[in-house]
């Protein structure tokens, strides 16, 4: 990293959670996330979902396909589990080379999860593959029992699924997905060498206040939902601690601003348009711009086993007006910032 309180150059950033979506979305998600990223890891929750590495392969190609002239934007494909989740496929997928992670989505607690697993039992044939072959376990870390309080739902999981699975696995490397609480700090902190957490530049910058106070606003509403202040805190302290065990995920979750603007309103937040200058703003806050670095470009590839980039990317500190609207499949969504002002900018 070389930096002076106006310049920060740092080795090329990868997104190790990001959802393009498909069919018309896909040209817009790819532009905004191929201007400066390395790699990203693409999210399988597809409608139908990618479950399986013939599915993961064609979305590859539907991605690369749209990839605006000349950018060398690298996707990492996922396999969404199922119940059904033959093991073998596994060894399939891994065989590719494309497809690097398996995604744990708790049937119904989240979008598109529907077809997601309903005990995690059921996959323990497919987790033992995984953990002989490499293949990363990414996990959406919250329970769906209606009686659990939606605030609580990662703390619940983490009390009573993942101790299990981390136990049962200890080869197995897993990724808490977009984490939210202190507990969730904790969980990694104290989990082994093969455990670790990626964290959204939302949750980070906002809190519950952000969503709910002066006025419902459904662009900060997303899952895991935003917490109290205080897990806020606990989240910048994990990223900004220099721990190689938090990483950045955007977890950029674009939906129609019509869909979002409803009486019942789709989660997730779109982040896409300005991802790593939202974390600097963060990181500065918090007075720790020489962490940014590890955070953004380094400690993902090292956990996931991969190279680093070898090329740099230079943020300055320069403010500029986000739009009010972005284009998505001939629709549009409403960005985080829309029509407010970001203080860093990528040259
Ligand atoms: N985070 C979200 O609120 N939404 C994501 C799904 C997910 O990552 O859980 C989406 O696909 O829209
Ligand atoms: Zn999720
Ligand atoms: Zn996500």
């Amino acid at each position: 990293m070389t930096a002076t309180t106006t310049t920060l150059t740092i080795t090329r950033p990868d997104d190790w959670h990001l959802h393009l979506r498909d069919g018309e979305q896909l040209k817009d998600t790819v532009r905004d996330a191929s201007r400066y990223l390395g790699r990203a890891l693409v999210m399988p929750n597809l409608l139908p979902p990618a479950t399986t590495t013939d599915l993961a392969l064609a979305y590859y190609d539907r991605i690369v396909a749209v990839r605006p002239e000349g950018s060398r934007f690298e996707p990492l494909m996922s396999l969404y589990l199922t119940d059904k989740t033959d093991p073998q496929e596994i060894r399939t997928a891994k065989a590719t080379g494309k497809i690097v992670a398996c995604k744990l989505y708790p049937a119904g607690a989240t979008t598109n999860s529907d077809s997601g697993v309903t005990d995690v039992k059921n996959i323990y044939p497919v987790l033992e593959v995984m953990q002989e072959t490499g293949t990363l376990l990414l996990v959406h870390g919250e329970v769906t029992d209606p009686s659990i309080d939606i605030f609580d739902r990662e703390k619940v999981f983490l009390d009573t699924v993942l101790p299990d699975v981390v136990r049962d696995f200890p080869g197995l490397k897993i990724v808490l997905e977009h984490i939210t609480t202190e507990h969730a700090v904790n969980f990694v902190e104290q989990a082994g060498d093969n455990v670790a957490a990626t964290i959204t530049a939302h949750h980070l910058l906002f809190n519950r206040n952000h969503m709910l106070v002066g006025g419902i606003r459904p662009h900060f509403y997303c899952l895991p939902i935003l917490k109290r202040n205080t897990h806020q805190q606990a989240l910048v302290r994990a990223a900004t601690s220099g721990s190689k065990k938090f990483f950045m995920g955007t977890d950029s979750a674009p939906h129609f601003q019509h869909r979002k603007e409803a009486a019942c309103g789709c989660a997730g937040a779109y982040t896409s348009h300005a991802a790593v200058e939202l974390y600097a703003e963060a990181f500065e806050e918090a007075g720790a711009l020489d962490k940014l670095e590890a955070f953004t470009s380094h400690n993902g590839p090292d956990f996931y086993g991969l190279p680093r980039n070898a090329d740099t990317i230079t943020l300055v500190k320069e403010s500029w007006t986000v739009d009010a609207t972005l284009p998505l499949g001939g629709d549009q969504l409403v960005p985080i910032r829309a029509g407010e002002t970001i203080d860093w900018m990528v040259k």
